[in-house]
This record gives C-alpha cells, sequence and structure tokens, in this order.
C-alpha cells in the first residue's frame, strides 16, 4: 500500500524542512531533479532522443529547469519552453535559469510542433495549482496530450487534483510521473493512472514526522 499526503500536508511538509529543520530550498529543488533525471533514465517507455521541457514560472518549472541542466550537461538534446509570466518567476526558477542560461539551453515556442520531440518533460503545475486550467496553459497541455511524445510528469501531472484525482479544466496524461516525497492521495485514486502512468516515489529528504522529530 503506498502511503499517501494531501497536497496541503506536502505543501507543510516542503515549508517546514526549509524554514524550520533549514534544508536550502535549492539544495532540496536539486535533489528533485537528480531524482528525476535518474527515474527518465530508468524508464524504457521514454525515448530520451530529443527532449523538451515544459516549464511554468514556478518551483515546479525550477524542477524541470534542473532536469534541463542534467539532460544538456550529460549530452542529450533538450530545449525549455516558458509557459506563463516570466516577469511573476519563484526566486528558485530565477536562479535556475539563469543556470541554464550559462549552458545555452535552447529556447523552444510554444507554437512549435512538438511531435518533433520524443520526450515532453511536464513541469508546468505542481502542488501550486490553485484553480481550474485556462489560457495558454490549458493550451499547452492539450498540445502535448495530442502530440506523439510520452509524457514525464514532475511532482503531479499539471491540472490534476492531487486530492481528488480529478482533472481541473484540462490535465496532463503522463506516460509517467515522478512524485516529490509521498505520492499525493488523488493520484491513487481509481482512474487517477491515465494522467500519472507509472509512478515514481523520490525521496529528496522531506519526511512526515518520525522519531526524530522533537515536535
Ligand atoms: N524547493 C522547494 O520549494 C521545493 C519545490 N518543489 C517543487 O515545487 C512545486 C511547487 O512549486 P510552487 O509552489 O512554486 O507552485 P507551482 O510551480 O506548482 O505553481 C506555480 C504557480 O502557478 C500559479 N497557478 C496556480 N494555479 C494556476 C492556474 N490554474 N493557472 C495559472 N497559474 C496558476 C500559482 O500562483 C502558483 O504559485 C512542487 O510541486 C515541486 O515540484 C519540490 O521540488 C520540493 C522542494
Ligand atoms: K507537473
Amino acid at each position: 500500500m503506498v502511503q499517501t499526503i494531501s497536497v496541503a500536508e506536502s505543501r507543510e511538509l516542503d515549508d517546514k524542512t526549509i524554514n524550520k529543520i533549514g534544508i536550502p530550498s535549492m539544495v532540496l529543488m536539486e535533489r528533485a531533479g537528480l531524482k528525476i533525471y535518474e527515474d527518465m533514465l530508468n524508464n524504457p517507455a521514454l525515448d530520451l532522443g530529443k527532449v523538451l521541457i515544459l516549464a511554468g514560472t514556478g518551483n515546479n518549472g525550477g524542477d524541470g529547469l534542473v532536469v534541463a541542466r542534467l539532460l544538456c550537461t550529460h549530452g542529450y538534446d533538450v530545449s525549455i519552453v516558458t509557459v506563463g509570466n516570466p516577469d511573476h518567476a519563484s526566486e528558485d526558477h530565477v536562479n535556475q535559469q539563469k543556470i541554464c542560461d550559462y549552458y545555452q539551453i535552447p529556447k523552444a515556442f510554444m507554437s512549435d510542433d512538438f511531435n518533433k520531440y520524443t520526450t515532453l518533460v511536464d513541469g508546468l503545475f505542481g502542488s501550486g495549482l490553485s484553480r481550474n486550467v485556462g489560457g495558454d496553459f490549458a493550451t499547452v497541455i492539450d498540445k502535448a496530450n495530442a502530440s506523439t511524445a510520452n509524457i514525464h510528469a514532475i511532482d503531479i501531472p499539471s491540472g490534476l487534483n492531487g486530492d481528488t484525482g480529478e482533472a481541473m479544466g484540462t490535465a496532463i496524461e503522463a506516460t509517467s510521473t515522478s512524485t516529490i516525497a509521498y505520492a499525493k492521495a488523488g493520484m491513487v485514486k481509481p482512474g487517477a493512472d491515465k494522467y500519472t502512468g507509472k509512478l515514481f516515489i523520490d525521496d529528496i529528504g522531506i519526511y512526515k514526522g518520525n522519531s526524530f522529530d522533537n515536535e
């Protein structure tokens, strides 16, 4: 039986690990990116011949940018399309983008033909999704689902409500998902596997209370 948490619990655990325990968020993001990259290498269903990272401007996108950099530094053909307003990007996302800029990772556009990629990495939204998906985000999600590429989702397939397992307007239908720390309750509900595909659960140093917890 897979241990699950709610999306709110997941956000509380992130916050506690960063702000109370003191592990810097960029360290957690690096660990997340490394695990996601390894999951992708270990998934024979993914062809990593030509990869496109779909990056929202939050920390889910930040995880995606770490994956982009790891693919680039290991010789893979990888590009990034940023969806949303970069002026509203999270601090960690901005820092990860600067690193990607150092490596001159190519930028792609929403209007590009997604069929030329073999794998899309979904870093649009994770636990921060708070309302139904519309606009450019819905367009990209629907275009990704309609493409011939396989999709690997980061943390939660974008658009999926991590508590109910239902799509909020529209949602990524992934071949596989790397979820951070614990599976979210909605991801194991009947029918949610249409969105998550094969599930990887990645230990990045975020834990629920245990005997080491002094609360
Ligand atoms: N260092 C960290 O803080 C860690 C972050 N992690 C990653 O960060 C994710 C959470 O990141 P964020 O809190 O930045 O949130 P997200 O990256 O999930 O979402 C970004 C922003 O999108 C906006 N948004 C929500 N719903 C929307 C909608 N329907 N349409 C348009 N915009 C919408 C919100 O303002 C939200 O803050 C996790 O899912 C995980 O992937 C993990 O790597 C663990 C460590
Ligand atoms: K995602």
